[in-house]
């Protein structure tokens, strides 16, 4: 029922989406009752509204809201934000974040912790709700799968019960007026905030919130103050300016697993959750096929950043094990040549993994085996590896690909280029790396069958 409306707001496009539509401006819409239905990937839910989907913000399955809807540009879905939640679910609880409720004004919620609002066991079965759906809808595999939370025991210091205390990085956002926080859901206003109950507590202890800002040095040129917590080392703050240039040696940092170190630059790509790179290894050594693995065979580290996974691949076939690591940033790679130095067997090559795909699949001179035996690790970032790599890389033929996947949805539509080419999905585990967000890590395993 419409009762009001509300002024516009400017809305992404929806996570997952390769390549989102051209932007419309959003036209806001009425104020509804809705029953929510299911929940929808990308941390929404999903409700109708005379036969048209309704995406619902800060809202559980089973509930009735009154919501705002922001955005009814589009003839076939509009989105709105919770006001206010008239039925509530079993499953809603206090948001563990203060300035994420939804009893505050919708532009005032920080972002961020979108399921912050629902009880742990349910927000892993949403998000294994989520991924079952993706595969089945476009992956064309029904799987069951379990969501499981992090091992207390890999993760020191993190509440893992409350889903709280687990960030390792944070970036906070500074505004025109010198206002320190993070950025409101689903916009680029910045929220002051008094705690930051998703971060390690070494980063709630530095942050500069609450006013606290220009003390801790947020210059009036800051455009944003990155704070990051690495396992080997003690936690610091670094203020950008909006014109800031990536340094030719920036600082790095030291990260720990288990007896490894790796050395990394403090603004590169590491594992956000304190548990999440013991448990990427210990998942990925557990999701190789012992009897398909070749250690004499060209195994690739494909996306491999700084050579976490490259290494939990040798620390479990031993160190005489072929492996490449493929980086498209040059500064990672150097450090993954290093943090992989004392292994006779291990590369780091510095390029695009389509790039080098190609380069693997025109090569005649006998320098490679090609793939065929190999183990490749895959690991790409949230829009996964795509058609072009996944193709190239099927027709090179390894023995087993284990694909290590941070979006559902692109991980679902690999799948369904992988088993195009007779790769079919084995096994599949899901972990909670980003309790009270909506995101989830799954780790997979291909295997050639034709
Ligand atoms: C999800 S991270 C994984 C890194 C590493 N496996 C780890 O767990 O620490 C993805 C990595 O892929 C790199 N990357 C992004 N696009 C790439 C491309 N086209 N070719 C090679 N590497 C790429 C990023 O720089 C990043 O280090």
């Amino acid at each position: 029922m419409a009762t009001s409306r509300r002024r516009p707001s400017r809305r992404p496009a929806p996570e997952g989406r390769r390549r989102p539509a051209p932007q419309r401006p959003a036209e806001p819409g009425p104020v509804l009752e809705l029953d929510v239905e299911r929940i929808a990937h990308g941390g929404v839910a999903v409700a109708r509204h005379d036969g048209r989907v309704v995406f619902v913000a800060d809202a559980i399955p089973g509930e009735r809201v009154r919501a705002q809807v922001t955005d009814a540009a589009r003839d076939r879905f509009w989105r709105a934000e919770t006001l206010e939640v008239l039925g509530a679910s079993p499953d809603r609880r206090e948001h563990v974040w203060a300035e994420a409720s939804v009893d505050r004004a919708p532009e005032d919620r920080a972002g961020g912790a979108e399921f912050g609002h629902i009880a742990m066991r349910r927000q892993r079965e949403l998000k294994a709700e989520v991924l079952r759906d993706a595969l089945a809808r476009m992956g064309g595999v029904e799987r069951d799968v379990e969501v499981r939370a992090v091992d207390p025991a890999l993760a020191p210091g993190v509440d893992v019960e409350e889903g709280t205390g687990w960030r390792t990085r944070v970036r906070l956002h500074v505004d025109a007026e010198g206002v320190v926080g993070p950025y409101a859901a689903r916009s680029h206003r910045v929220v002051p905030v008094a705690s930051l109950p998703l971060a390690v507590a070494e980063l709630e202890e530095i942050a500069p919130l609450a006013g606290g800002a220009r003390r801790a040095g947020a210059a009036a040129e800051a455009s944003s103050i990155d704070l990051v917590a690495p396992s080997g080392g003690r936690a610091e703050l670094v203020v950008h300016a909006a014109r800031d240039r990536r340094p030719e040696h920036p600082p790095t940092v030291v990260e720990r697993v288990g007896d490894r170190s790796f050395t990394l630059d403090r603004g590169g790509f590491w594992q956000v959750h304190r548990g999440a790179a013991s448990t990427l290894t210990l998942a990925v050594q557990a999701a190789i096929d012992a009897d398909r693995f070749d250690p004499d065979a060209e195994n690739q580290d494909l996306y491999g950043g700084v050579g976490l996974l490259a290494a939990a691949v040798g620390d479990r076939f031993g160190p005489s094990t072929r492996i490449t690591t493929v980086e498209a940033d040059a500064r990672a790679t150097e450090h993954a040549g290093a943090n992989l130095a004392d292994w006779v067997g291990a590369r780091a090559v510095p390029e695009r993994v389509d790039r080098y795909l190609d380069r693997l699949a025109g090569a005649t001179d006998g320098a490679t085996r090609g793939l065929r035996g190999a183990t490749v690790v895959l690991d790409p970032p949230r829009a996964g590896a795509g058609r072009t790599v996944v193709d190239r890389l099927a027709e090179l033929r390894p023995a087993q690909v284990v694909y290590v996947a941070c979006d559902p949805v692109a991980l679902a539509r690999d799948v369904a280029t992988f088993r195009a080419h007779g790769y079919e999905l084995e096994t599949l585990e899901a972990f909670d790396l980003f309790p009270n967000t909506h995101h989830v890590e799954a780790v997979a395993r291909f295997a050639a069958i034709v």
